[in-house]
């Protein structure tokens, strides 16, 4: 495994070598000295502000135009900053309401104090925002604060906060335009009783009854938020499953986890409806595949339904870039479009709408701009859910496995057998390992526990280099740590665990 890993890394090396060696007599060098700059990007989110800093750093003149008023798009400002920010402040409320007292820490009486927390979150987000600024200064980033939209494939009106306009033109354009919240016909979001995510963050009470709309990420990371504070969550999902992406057997006790905090579901179920002329709100259910309809009451609905390629007003039509039947951008696997300087990243194009593939996103256009080798590989973006416990995965799912017809091994580990875990007295869920029957290559690893998103990194890195499961079981890890609940599941997956 190791001499593969190498040599693929020393493969890449040398077409990174080679590419620039093309490239550099016609690529930037023959543009500089202009005027203009190398690269525009039009949006200053995860994928927009790192595709500029890292333009920057590598010598092209660069100008972020970015119309919220603040850089870090829908993930610093009202996605997963906020989000994780006050599933750490309400799940310090519960554990201080539930848990504390058999650790022996007793107080007379704790209580939500909303304000403040939401007031902690406010902080957060505004320190990061200022953060990027900063380090656009330090990259000599040029950062236009307005709306862009094309008037020519180099070129984009901006109109600015300050209420002029002004015409930045670019070399290379990179359009880094994000998402927005998916709306479901006949539902309509005031952000007060029919929220979106962005309401969720920001809401100034803690509703009596909560219902989400939508088992995905979103929905059970706000539904454990309100949950935890005192709501009644109830989860109406369309499809059979939560979360469709997860491996279907750690699902299973995800779900069952979040029933335990209470967390309601109601599967293969359909929102008809939504009435909002009376004090709450009143929702018309029906089964999936239609029959008796059913209704249920809330306070608050939360739409978490998906979310869909945000190109409003950017003129793409105007320039010719083509989109598919969803308003995705398409681009080629250098995020080129089909007009000539046109880029796209990030959640405005196809694949997983996370802030992390943004990034690598941006990362490897920039240096396929600038005549270098980019990389990112979509399977093996993680993901992550950050409720209590966390779910983390990357690679492939036992159902994706058997559907390509590979023959495999699976290796298990409960962290009810993990010795921190059991220190800690918060055990809940597994490791659970695929690997290839043959080769013992590492196909998929599918965490559930306390801190998975941070668990998960490791088999990242193994998936990435190509390792097996021995590979990550003869590694010294270690004790006591939660990680060991990954080398004991690698152990079970060619070999038998120690510890069970
Ligand atoms: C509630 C919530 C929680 C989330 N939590 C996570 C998480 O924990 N982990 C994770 O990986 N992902 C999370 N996500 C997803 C993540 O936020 C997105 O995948 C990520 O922000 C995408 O980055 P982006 O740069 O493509 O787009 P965005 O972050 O959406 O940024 C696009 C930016 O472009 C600007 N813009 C748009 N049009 C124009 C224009 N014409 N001119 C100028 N500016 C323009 C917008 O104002 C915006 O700031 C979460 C999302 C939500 C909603
Ligand atoms: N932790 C994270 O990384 C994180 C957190 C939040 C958001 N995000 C990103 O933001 C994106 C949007 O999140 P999301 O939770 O809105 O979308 P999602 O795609 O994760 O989940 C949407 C869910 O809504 C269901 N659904 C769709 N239409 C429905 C309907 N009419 N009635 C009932 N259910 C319906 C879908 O079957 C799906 O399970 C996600 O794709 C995710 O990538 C990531």
């Amino acid at each position: 495994m190791a001499m593969a890993s190498l040599t693929r890394r020393k493969a890449l090396q040398l077409l990174s070598r080679y590419s620039l060696s093309l490239t550099s007599s016609k690529g930037f060098a023959a543009a500089a000295g202009s005027e203009d700059n190398d690269v525009v990007v039009i949006g200053g989110g995860p994928g927009g502000y790192v595709a500029a800093i890292k333009a920057a750093q590598l010598g092209l003149k660069t100008t972020c135009i970015e119309k919220r008023g603040s850089l870090g798009g829908t993930c610093l400002n009202v996605g997963c900053i906020p989000s994780k920010a006050l599933l750490h402040s309400s799940h310090m409320y519960h554990e201080a309401k539930h848990s504390f007292a058999s650790h022996g820490v007793k107080f007379p009486s704790v209580e939500v104090d909303l304000p403040a927390m939401m007031g902690q979150k406010d902080k957060a987000v505004a320190n990061l925002t200022k953060g990027i600024e900063g380090l656009f200064k330090k990259n000599k980033v040029n950062y236009v604060k307005g709306y862009g939209k094309f008037v020519s494939p180099s070129e984009v009106s901006v109109d600015t906060m300050e209420g002029g306009n002004t015409v930045v033109k670019g070399k290379n354009i990179i359009v880094a335009t994000g998402s927005d919240v998916k709306s479901l016909p006949g539902i309509t979001i005031d952000e007060q009783r029919i929220v979106s995510s962005t309401g969720a963050l920001a809401l100034t009470e803690i509703p009596k009854k909560l219902v989400v709309i939508g088992a995905g990420y979103i929905g059970l990371e706000m539904g454990s938020v309100w949950g935890r504070l005192g709501s009644e969550v109830t989860v109406v999902e369309f499809a059979p499953d939560i979360v469709p992406t997860m491996d279907a057997e750690v699902r299973k006790q995800f779900q069952r986890a979040l029933e335990k905090q209470k967390m309601k579901f109601m599967l293969k179920t359909k929102v008809v409806s939504v009435d909002t002329s009376g004090n709450g709100v009143k929702l018309t259910l029906e089964p999936a595949a239609g029959g008796e309809q059913s209704t249920l009451e809330a306070d608050v609905v939360l739409v978490s339904a998906g979310r869909t390629p945000f190109t409003s007003g950017l003129g793409l039509d105007k320039i010719g870039v083509e989109t598919d039947k969803i308003g995705r951008i398409i681009v080629n696997e250098r995020f080129a479009t089909n007009v000539q300087g046109v880029y796209a990243i990030g959640d405005v194009i196809p694949g997983p709408m996370l802030a992390h593939k943004a990034e690598e996103d941006g990362v490897a256009c920039v240096e396929y701009i600038a005549g270098k080798e980019g990389h990112v590989d979509y399977d093996l973006v993680p993901g992550v859910v950050y409720t209590h416990p966390e779910v983390a995965y990357v690679g492939k799912t036992e159902e994706q496995v058997k559907a390509i017809g590979v023959d495999y091994r699976v290796g298990k580990f409960p962290f009810l057998a993990n010795s921190r875990a059991k220190a800690i007295d918060d055990a809940e869920g597994l490791v659970k390992i695929l690997a290839e029957k043959e080769s013992d290559k590492i196909l998929g690893v599918h965490i559930m526990a306390p801190n998975a998103g941070e668990l998960i990194h490791e088999a990242v890195l193994a998936l990435q280099y190509g390792a097996s499961s021995e590979d990550i079981a003869r590694t010294c890890h270690a004790h006591p740590t939660m990680s060991e609940a990954l080398k004991e599941a690698a152990m079970a997956t060619y070999d038998k665990p120690i510890h069970i």
